[in-house]
């Protein structure tokens, strides 16, 4: 008797990432009401299944959806803005001043939604958002039918949007409220950084992210000027003033991590945090490198995040991979420091252990949500073909992407993306920010 399901795809390799280091030759992935059902040979499959629909993918490798741990997606819209600049006066000159002229409700959307379609064509399912107007951010996903986790996020300064921290954080979880239960969409709490927040408002966000059962985001150790200046105004490295005031659990992600030395890594280690890695970003703006070799060690999940358009200047988890298996070697002067199955489940598995999403997405498993992604492998360049999976590190870029699958449903398709706002639209929208911000 066969089984009905609602899709087969056939794939030339699939690389479930758990179990590490697999890969599976002709296989299929059978998926019923959104969800991975089976992961099965082939030949098997095709006895077993009836499936309403059945894709061939025979130059294929198919992978988990890719996590993108952290990201400002709005920011699509300064990509270019300001380059060349260390962290500090890139905030200070240039692109703060931007955010407090443009961003408003309408500008989050629409960065939101070109963001959006700019990760899913590249194999992002998922993404950590962290951005002013998290209630317009929530809205874009939804519409781009994306996989987020949106911060509600808090500083110090005061915005058009919100008036001090307790009205960022009021706001913003309104707006989780407000799609409590949606099955694309989660929330996280997002302090900026130490720098921009102080010891009542992180206690706050402490208080909120247990009672509510959140993740915290927060950007961390990105500069050795931000240690400094830390020492100067609390007498400790940040990661320390954040464990004496009692931010640090396993729902804590943190960002960039560079300038961190044993200290602070058995602190991150010792209460579980996680660690979003964004390779590019610490490159372009001279922040350092990070030291994944000894954060894996630790036993400290990494994720790999794209950080805004503004710092990247591109949205490509691809990219992330790539420089991270490549600065990882540089770094530690160690050509075998993370190598291409490592770099793969940070971008996919490690990234949705540290949102704590691990038993939903990040690998090709029975049972979790089909967020898939096919990259094809057809052209001379990609031949010959070892092992898939240096690849996918060493080889693709997001222009290998061919199909992206969210829940189940079909968001890229032979190459062509399936959001509900076609490329002319999106074009027209950016073209009016342009002008604007021009202005
Ligand atoms: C309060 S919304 C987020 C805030 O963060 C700024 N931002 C973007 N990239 C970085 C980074 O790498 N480090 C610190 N802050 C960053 C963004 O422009 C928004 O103002
Ligand atoms: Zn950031």
């Amino acid at each position: 008797m066969s089984e009905a399901v609602d899709l087969l795809i056939n794939a030339r390799w699939i690389v479930p990432v758990d179990p590490h280091d697999s890969v599976l030759a002709d296989h299929a992935v059978a998926i019923r009401g959104g969800r991975i059902v089976d992961v099965l040979d082939q030949d098997a499959a095709r006895a077993r299944y009836v499936a309403d629909k059945v894709v061939e993918l025979p130059r294929h490798v198919l992978i988990p959806g890719l996590v993108n741990l952290h990201t400002h997606a709005a920011m699509s819209l300064l990509r270019g803005i300001a380059d060349d600049l260390p962290l500090m006066r890139w905030l200070q000159e240039a692109i703060w001043p931007a955010e407090s002229r443009h961003v408003d409700a309408a500008f989050v959307r629409d960065g939101t939604l070109l963001a959006a379609a700019e990760m899913i064509r590249g194999g992002i399912t998922t993404c950590s958002d962290m951005y002013f107007h998290p209630e317009a951010a929530a809205e874009a996903f939804v519409a781009a039918g994306m996989r987020a986790v949106v911060g509600a996020v808090t500083l110090e300064f005061p915005t058009s949007y919100a008036s001090d921290p307790e009205d960022y954080l009021r706001k913003g979880l309104a707006a989780r409220d407000r799609w409590q239960g949606h099955p694309l969409l989660g929330f996280s709490i997002a302090p900026h950084a130490p720098y921009t927040v102080s010891d009542e408002s992180f206690r706050h966000v402490q208080t909120l992210a247990d009672e509510l059962e959140l993740p915290i985001h927060v950007h961390i150790h990105e500069t050795a000027q931000e240690i400094a200046d830390s020492l100067a105004a609390h007498g400790c490295r940040p990661l320390a003033r954040l464990a004496r005031l009692g931010v640090l659990g396993s729902n804590l992600i943190g960002v960039h991590a560079v300038h961190v030395d044993a200290s602070d890594i058995e602190l991150l280690a010792r209460h579980g945090c996680s660690v979003a890695h964004c390779p590019t970003s610490n490159m372009k703006l001279a922040s350092g490198i990070a030291p994944v070799p000894r954060l894996l060690a630790a036993g400290i999940p990494v994720g790999l995040g794209t950080d805004g358009a503004a710092s990247n200047n591109r949205l490509d988890l691809l990219q992330e991979m790539r420089h991270a298996a490549l600065l990882a070697k540089v770094g530690s002067l160690d050509a075998t420091a993370v190598p291409a199955h490592v770099a793969l489940r940070m971008a996919t598995l490690d990234g949705a252990r540290a949102l704590g999403m691990d038993d939903r997405i990040g690998s090709i498993e029975i049972g979790k949500c089909a967020d898939l992604c096919a990259l094809e492998l057809s052209a001379p360049q990609y031949r010959p073909c070892f092992d898939p999976v240096s690849h996918l590190v060493y080889v693709c870029g997001r222009e290998n992407v061919s199909h992206v699958w969210i829940d189940g449903e079909t968001r890229v398709d032979k190459g062509v993306s399936l959001l509900h706002i076609n490329d002319t639209e999106l074009l027209r929208l950016v073209s009016m920010w342009q002008t604007r911000l021009g202005n």
